[in-house]
């Protein structure tokens, strides 16, 4: 028997929790049916070793997995199950660099204000772990979100809690008007192949090459945009006082982690306009603490740490002064005072503003308490979507999850499209003058004037993944019968030529009967969000932000949190990709787990995905025990949801390891039940009998072992004995999947 493999990355935080007790399960189910359910370590500390191995003993070191699985995601026997994990942020990363020294490996510091080439050497590599580096690499495909039929029926059958709206609700997104990318945005698409250059050419005509080369393929859509930090920061001024002026709360939605290089400048405008006394006053003491803006407050509270305790205790004065005179903040975290602008990481737009929504327009504020915010979201490419959902529920009222119908996404996202490959094209602009992208025979491709500091960006969007997109969009529709509309502004220089595609691209296919629309995202949400109030499904086709953006924000609308989607990238080499719900690693599930012993992470996207991996190595390899795999475990899963056995909240229900038995029983029983594979069913039969035979001994259990702090030696990177022992406490389940 030939031997199909599936990748199960190994990766951060509560899902990496979840795989400890998952994974052996999944792989006793799968033993001896010629498919291997093997691990890929791609975890943020994984990234960091891999980048350094001349620092590393031989046993400490590992392989470069991603770009392993990178090659991988080309072939066409990819079959990649792709958990979140994190995209740190500077913060991030220097906390999982100080856990791996601890733990004996002699990596280096992160060189936060390099000046020696050896030290700048040193930021380049650990630059290759920063932010969102994974997900880019391992998308070769565009994307295919959805709410599985089952779980959009138990969402509707049992509706999470929206809060209501009140008429009196002034919350509102606030945007820029001009000086934004949006505003800026100049597009083009190449006629032919080119490798052109990027450079910036200063008030006095001198040149400086910001980027040597820049392979361009024809046909593909080359766009460059800038931010004006002049307007950003009087943006940001303006809305300070708005929402003093309005007793609102204010709160700033950007995404520092994926956006890597301009959205943490962006936020770092953010903290210097909101507390500038304290960094007029004290300027030269927290430069030469070499506080750096873009991370947040935090890195403020973090360099003053010191200085003599006088001098630390007149800038915690200060910056407490700043309260009594500007709005007051949206917390992350009230308890501990983590405000909105601490770390450039804790509020990431395509999260934080579904909750926004289903809060009613509220955060929460340093007393406690949930208050009308204003949110600030710098530029019109995203900001009008989230403005229009607002004004929807001001004027119609919360959303029912009971009725509503369903927003599924069909994103463009493979070869690095848009957004997600500018960062290497991002620049900030060292003086006045102009940025410009010149092709091979010195012709101007596009240009953008500049002031100093000015944020420049540059995005690429190939035509092939293009194409595969317009089609990805007509088979869903097709499928569906759904109307779906392509969210494109012909107002935004980058849409319009995206629209010439579009248009063009759908003559390529049977669209006769379908209803394809193209409509700029305001509009789109207007209709999408009238169509679910009517219970009717909409699906939204759309570029790499908004595709991010939307799959957050319908699921915690409709199901009550992205982690129960099916995430599917068909991947353009012929190959699979199934990524795990549509949102992070949820840092504060982790918290909850070392505190007291409880995992309230829902597996469900996890028991999603393997399902389309099954079903994918059905289809593709013709194995017949992968179908019956897929179609047992979709039995299980619709029953684990009837049953509703998804992780409680609270200690003393069962959290995600009971989850896990009751998917395993149901599995179980299933594949029992079923007569196509014989062998698998007498296998089965005797697996069901004994975990349900032993349900309560199991429960109690598992159940017995919340409650009590859990030591996982290490946060980043945690002791996987450990760890292990702690997600897996049931003997008698243990022993049952082990002797399998
Ligand atoms: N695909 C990927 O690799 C992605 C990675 N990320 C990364 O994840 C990290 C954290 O992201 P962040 O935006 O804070 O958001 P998360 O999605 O991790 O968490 C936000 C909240 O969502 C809810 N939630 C998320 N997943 C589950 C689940 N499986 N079961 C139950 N509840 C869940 C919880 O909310 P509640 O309290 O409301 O129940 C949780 O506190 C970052 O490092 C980010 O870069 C983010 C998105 C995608
Ligand atoms: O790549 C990232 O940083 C996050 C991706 C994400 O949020 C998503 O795909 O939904
Ligand atoms: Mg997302």
């Amino acid at each position: 028997m030939t031997t199909q493999k599936i990748i199960w990355t190994d990766i951060d935080e509560a899902p990496a929790l979840a795989t400890y007790s998952l994974l052996p399960i999944i792989q006793a189910f799968t033993k001896g049916t010629g498919i291997a359910v093997e691990t890929s370590d791609i975890s943020l500390a994984g990234r960091i070793l891999a980048n350094f191995p001349e620092h590393l003993t031989e046993s400490q070191r590992i392989p470069d997995n991603l770009a392993q699985l990178g090659a991988l995601a080309l072939k066409p026997e990819a079959n990649i199950i792709k958990l979140p994990n994190i995209s740190a942020s500077i913060p991030q990363l220097i906390a999982a660099i100080k856990e791996l020294q601890s733990q004996g490996y002699q990596i280096p510091d992160y060189p936060e204000q390099p000046t020696e080439e050896v030290e700048k050497a040193i930021q380049t590599r650990y630059a290759k772990v920063l932010g969102s580096a994974v997900n880019p690499v391992l998308r070769e495909g565009n994307s295919d979100r959805r709410a599985p039929l089952s779980v959009k029926n138990f969402a509707k059958k049992h509706p999470h809690k929206m809060s209501p709206w009140s008429p009196e609700s002034k919350a509102r997104v606030a945007h820029m008007t001009t000086g934004d990318f949006f505003g800026s945005e100049t597009s083009t698409t190449l006629a032919k192949a080119t490798t052109a250059r990027i450079e910036f050419v200063g008030a006095d005509g001198a040149v400086k090459v910001l980027k040597e080369k820049l392979p361009l393929q024809a046909g593909e859509v080359l766009d460059a945009s800038v931010m004006n930090v002049r307007s950003l920061r009087a943006f940001y001024a303006e809305q300070i006082d708005a929402a003093k002026r309005d007793g609102l709360l204010l709160s700033l939605h950007l995404k520092a982690t994926m956006m890597k290089i301009s959205d943490p400048v962006m936020f770092g405008h953010a903290v210097s306009v909101f507390y500038q006394p304290v960094f007029e006053k004290h300027n030269a003491t927290l430069r030469e603490l070499g506080v750096n803006t873009a991370n947040g407050l935090g890195d403020v509270y973090a360099k003053i740490q010191t200085l003599p305790e006088a001098r630390r205790a007149e800038i915690e004065a200060d910056i407490q002064a700043v309260y009594a005179t500007h709005p007051a903040l949206a917390m992350v975290d009230s308890d501990k005072g983590i405000t909105n602008l601490h770390v450039p990481n804790d509020i990431i737009v395509d999260a934080s503003m579904p909750v926004v929504v289903r809060d009613a327009g509220k955060m929460w504020g340093a007393d406690g308490k949930l208050h009308d915010t204003l949110a600030m979201i710098p530029d019109r490419c995203y900001a009008t979507m989230y403005k229009t959902v607002i004004e929807d529920c001001q004027k119609h009222g919360a959303f029912d999850p009971a009725t509503i119908g369903s927003v599924p996404n069909v994103g463009l996202m493979a070869q690095k499209a848009e957004e997600y490959g500018s960062h290497d094209k991002t620049f900030f602009a060292p003086a006045a003058g102009t940025i410009r992208i010149v092709d091979e025979s010195g012709a101007t491709l596009l240009s953008q004037k500049v002031e100093e500091g000015d944020i420049f960006r540059g995005c690429q969007a190939k035509d092939a993944p293009i194409q595969d997109w317009v089609k990805l969009a007509v088979t869903r529709a097709r499928l569906t019968g759904a109307p779906a509309i392509f969210w494109l502004d012909k107002a935004r220089a980058h849409d319009a030529q995206m629209i010439a595609k579009v248009e063009a691209y759908l003559k390529n296919h049977d669209t006769k009967g379908l209803d394809i629309r193209i409509l700029p995202p305001d509009e789109a949400m207007k209709v999408s969000c009238e169509r679910i109030r009517k219970g009717l499904d909409t699906i939204s086709v759309t570029g790499n932000v908004l595709r991010d953006y939307l799959t957050d924000l319908f699921p915690i609308i409709e199901l009550g949190t992205s982690a129960k989607m099916l995430s599917i990238v068909p991947l353009l080499g012929g190959g699979g990709l199934f990524e795990t719900g549509a949102g992070g690693s949820a840092p504060k599930h982790v918290q909850q787990f070392q505190k007291e012993g409880y995992l309230r992470w829902d597996s469900l996207g996890e028991f999603s995905a393997f399902c389309a991996s099954l079903e994918h190595l059905a289809n593709t390899f013709k194995n017949a025990k992968a179908a019956v795999l897929a179609e047992t475990l979709d039995q299980a899963i619709a029953k684990f949801l009837d049953n509703d056995k998804s992780p409680a909240r609270k200690v003393g229900q069962i959290d995600n390891r009971g989850s896990h038995f009751y998917l395993a029983l149901y599995w179980a029983q299933a594949l029992a039940a079923q007569a196509r594979d014989t062998e698998l069913q007498a296998r089965f039969s005797k697996v069901a009998q004994q975990l349900g035979a032993n349900e309560a001994k199991i429960n109690e259990e598992l159940i017995g072992a919340q409650g009590k702090p859990v030591d996982m030696g290490g946060y980043y990177h945690p002791d996987r004995a450990k760890t292990g022992a702690a997600m897996r406490p049931s003997a008698t389940l243990n022993a049952i999947i082990d002797g399998m």
